[in-house]
């Protein structure tokens, strides 16, 4: 559905060349829901409206919905659906005529247009919206209007810049809730931005991290997690089991993870550090909560009196911090 060779994009302010994005080899399948994270100025817009024909690359290739996006921009766009960061809705009409109009101008017949408006007010919830005008609407009604728009031409393939932004939980909740039966009902293939790591994480399976206009990881979540960061498990014991506590511990650590650079990677050794209830002793295992059992068995069988236990599982950003050695939270790429 994409396929991208060194895509790149440079911006000239003033006498500085901006690298906004720098060479992006990109393959999505059909059907796929895929999620682009990365901290602010990474370059995921700048990708985005390249995907969608809307910012010509400086050099590389991309061809999107079987499409060079470079050679015939419009025929790109009749093709996807793109939903930016910033509404576009005109805010004196009412939600069903900014739909029909939207129909209209990806060239449908007012039959076609009227009942695509109709299926999409149905499954995003609209309806009773219908007759409303827009800029009366909600932050999440209004993000729904604004999928809705997107999805009006039927395209397979639906882009959306941080569709989440700046909603209330519950919105959000809602809003994945209508974006995953879009896709369960049409089988559309979504590319979308992220700033929040719970959201990729929950949401995308894959997740494409991108750091100073580059790919630097691209893989489901659950992959990213174990192979780059790893789970962590940790028992509190008394200064004088620490020696026996360590033999049992190592014993349980996953080989140390080679050629990712920067920390923290998995624990590759027992590390040790002082806490009230006595020491802690943590290392990077495979499977945290399934191991910790028989690991405290074995403590117990070496005569260890364990005083706390915990198991931890790595998040996206102990990802991001193993590959990059900085927070996703630390903002600016
Ligand atoms: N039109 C432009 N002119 C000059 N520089 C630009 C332009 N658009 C983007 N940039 C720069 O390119 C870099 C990448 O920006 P981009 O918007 O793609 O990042 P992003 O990952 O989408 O960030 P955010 O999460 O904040 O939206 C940034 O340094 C940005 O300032």
């Amino acid at each position: 559905m994409i396929h991208t060779e060194s895509l790149t994009r440079h911006f000239r302010v003033g006498q500085v060349q901006v690298e906004a994005v720098r060479g992006i080899d990109l393959d999505v399948g059909a059907g796929e829901l895929v999620a682009f994270l990365g901290p602010n100025g990474a370059g995921k817009s700048t990708t985005l409206r390249m995907l969608t024909s809307l910012l010509p690359p400086t050099s590389g290739r991309a061809e999107v919905a079987g499409v060079d996006v470079a050679a015939h921009p419009a025929e790109v766009r009749r093709r996807i659906g793109y939903i930016g960061q910033k509404d576009g809705a005109g805010h004196n009409y009412r939600v069903h005529d900014e739909l029909l109009m939207q129909g209209r101008f990806y060239g449908m017949s007012r039959a076609e247009s009227t009942a695509s408006a109709e299926r999409l007010m149905h499954t995003l919830d609209l309806r009773p919206l219908a007759m409303r005008k827009v800029g009366s609407l909600s932050g999440g009604q209004k993000r729904r209007l604004d999928i809705a728009l997107g999805l009006i031409h039927a395209p397979r393939l639906l882009f959306l810049d941080e569709p989440s932004t700046g909603m209330d939980p519950q919105n959000r909740a809602n809003l994945w809730e209508h974006i995953m039966r879009i896709r369960a009902d049409h089988g559309t293939t979504i590319v979308l931005t992220t700033h929040y790591l719970d959201e990729a994480d929950a949401m995308a399976e894959r997740v494409v991290i991108i750091d100073h206009g580059r790919v630097i990881a691209d893989d489901t979540a659950e992959r990213l997690k174990s192979e780059q960061a790893g789970d962590r498990l940790t028992v509190t014991v008394a200064a004088g089991d620490v020696p026996a506590a360590r033999a049992v511990l190592a014993d349980a650590i996953v080989p140390a993870l080679t050629g990712a650079p920067g920390p923290p990677g998995p624990v590759a050794e027992v590390e040790e550090r002082s806490v009230p209830d006595g020491h802690a002793l943590t290392v990077g295992v495979a499977a945290a909560a399934r191991e910790l059992p028989a690991v405290l068995g074995r403590l117990r069988d070496a005569g260890i009196d364990v005083r706390a236990a915990e198991s931890r599982r790595p998040t996206l950003d102990d990802v991001f911090l193993r590959l990059t050695g900085r927070s996703l939270r630390d903002g600016e790429a």
